[in-house]
């Protein structure tokens, strides 16, 4: 059996809730209040140099020149045509450098994106691709979900749109087959716990959208403000 056909059936229920979450269903509807994608979209920010590291990360670490080249195309690319869509809304819904600059990561996302820069470095490529699959994978199975929903004058199409295009859809297949690959070179093990890495993943997906959801911040932010 293909990697992604267990790995996918063994997270399909995590997945259909993830479609159904509050945020996801203000998304398409257009109803999320603007605070929660403000929180969202500074939170996505800072996962996003997190993701890009352990891309870049695993990039360095892989077997051969097609595995590097990928891994890392993928780090500069995904990111790039991210960046510009969060420079985009961070101007559409007024959240400046500064605010940016002042908001540390959540612990949602301080989790996330330790637990895949984690794994990106002391883990086999294999387990690192499965570890960063989900987001691929994930988003686009969300953002095709909410595209079929969404209200054509929805504040946050172009939020949408970015992943239900080409390109994103090319970086997601592209993943899965490097997935593939290593898999099928993978000794037992290794398999069983690229299944376990694709599964957590997934669940990391599902809070980071919770937290965004509740606006989370640190539990005591005047004694964390500081240093978190
Ligand atoms: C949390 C999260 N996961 C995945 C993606 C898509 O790359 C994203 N922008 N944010």
């Amino acid at each position: 059996m293909s990697f992604m056909t267990r790995a996918l059936a063994q997270t399909a229920p995590l997945c259909k809730t993830i479609r159904g979450m509050p945020f996801n269903r203000g998304l398409a509807d257009g109803s999320l209040p603007r605070a929660a994608f403000q929180h969202y979209i500074i939170q996505d920010a800072h996962y996003l140099e997190g993701f890009a590291r352990a891309l870049a990360l695993a990039a360095g670490r892989a077997p051969d020149g097609q595995a590097v080249c990928q891994l890392a195309a993928s780090a500069a690319g995904t990111l790039q045509a991210e960046r510009e869509l969060h420079a985009h809304y961070m101007g559409l819904f007024g959240v400046d450098q500064d605010q940016f600059a002042a908001t540390r990561p959540s612990p949602a996302c301080d989790h996330y994106t330790s637990f895949l820069i984690a794994t990106a470095a002391t883990r086999s490529t294999a387990e690192s691709v499965a570890a960063v699959l989900p987001c691929f994978w994930v988003y686009r199975d969300v953002g095709r979900d909410i595209h079929a929903r969404a209200t054509p004058d929805n504040p946050y199409r172009a939020w949408i749109e970015t992943y239900v295009s080409d390109s994103f859809d090319a970086a997601v297949e592209q993943t899965c087959a490097l997935a593939e690959r290593l898999h099928d070179a993978a000794t037992d093990p290794t398999r069983d716990s690229m299944y376990a890495l694709y599964a957590r993943s997934t669940l990391l997906e599902w809070g980071f959208w919770d937290s965004a959801w509740a606006m989370r911040e640190w539990p005591n932010p005047t004694l964390t403000g500081e240093i978190a």
